[in-house]
């Protein structure tokens, strides 16, 4: 069975949508120049109205202890998900917050899996995501992605998630291709930059459930 993460979820509407829709998991992202940044009064507010089967992964880019203080409390996070942190950085953060840890691993050849190892105890699971064009605004939530192939006979040390481009029409071509067992998208249930679509959220978990 393949479950989803839907991540940037900022309003009460589409958040009902991750829960009508049963999705495993939501992304709430505390990176300024994101537009699906969240304060962490709108963090609080989005927490209250999640149950907790629905887990809360707080979305980072090397995130200081003073942020994550006080997102993980607001968003009364399950996990946090951490872009561009190094090994040791990770597993600090993982030992002082207590929360399932992920690390994301920006791809676009087969030499970005190498560093995968280095997580090995530092992190509780791996997101494999697209790498973002050189001088992006942001390491992910840009709807580009991979070559899943590059995935072919590698053998992952921990758990996994696949990310980067998913949509409704492709995720179950991807689980097929892949094997994941946890996807996650973004801009694929967008409207628009930052705008979350309920019909989109709905379509792309129907098509999980369908994989
Ligand atoms: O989504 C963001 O704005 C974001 C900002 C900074 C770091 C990571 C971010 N997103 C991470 C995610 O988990 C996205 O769901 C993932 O990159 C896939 O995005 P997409 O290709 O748009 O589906």
């Amino acid at each position: 069975m393949t479950t989803a993460k839907i991540c940037g979820i900022s309003t009460a509407e589409s958040m009902h949508a991750v829960i009508a829709g049963a999705a495993s998991h939501v992304g709430l992202v505390f990176f300024p120049p994101s537009p699906r940044h969240l304060s962490f009064d709108a963090a609080m507010a989005l927490a209250a109205r999640t149950p907790d089967h629905v887990r809360r992964v707080g979305v980072f880019v090397n995130p200081e202890d003073g942020l994550l203080e006080q997102a993980v409390a607001a968003g009364k996070l399950h996990a946090v998900q951490l872009h561009q942190t190094p090994p040791a950085r990770a597993a600090h953060i993982r030992q002082r917050f207590a929360r399932e840890t992920w690390a994301a691993i920006a791809v676009r050849s087969r030499s970005d899996l190498d560093g995968v190892r280095e997580y090995v105890g530092a992190a509780d699971r791996i997101l494999f995501d697209a790498k973002t064009p050189p001088g992006a605004a942001l390491p992910g939530g840009m709807g580009v992605r991979f070559d899943w192939s590059l995935l072919d006979g590698f053998r992952h040390p921990i758990p996994w998630a696949l990310s980067g481009g998913l949509d409704a029409a492709n995720v179950g071509e991807a689980v097929r291709r892949t094997g994941a067992t946890l996807v996650d998208t973004s801009s694929g249930v967008e409207s628009a930059p930052g705008v979350k679509s309920v019909d989109k959220i709905a379509a792309f978990l129907q098509a999980v459930a369908a994989s």
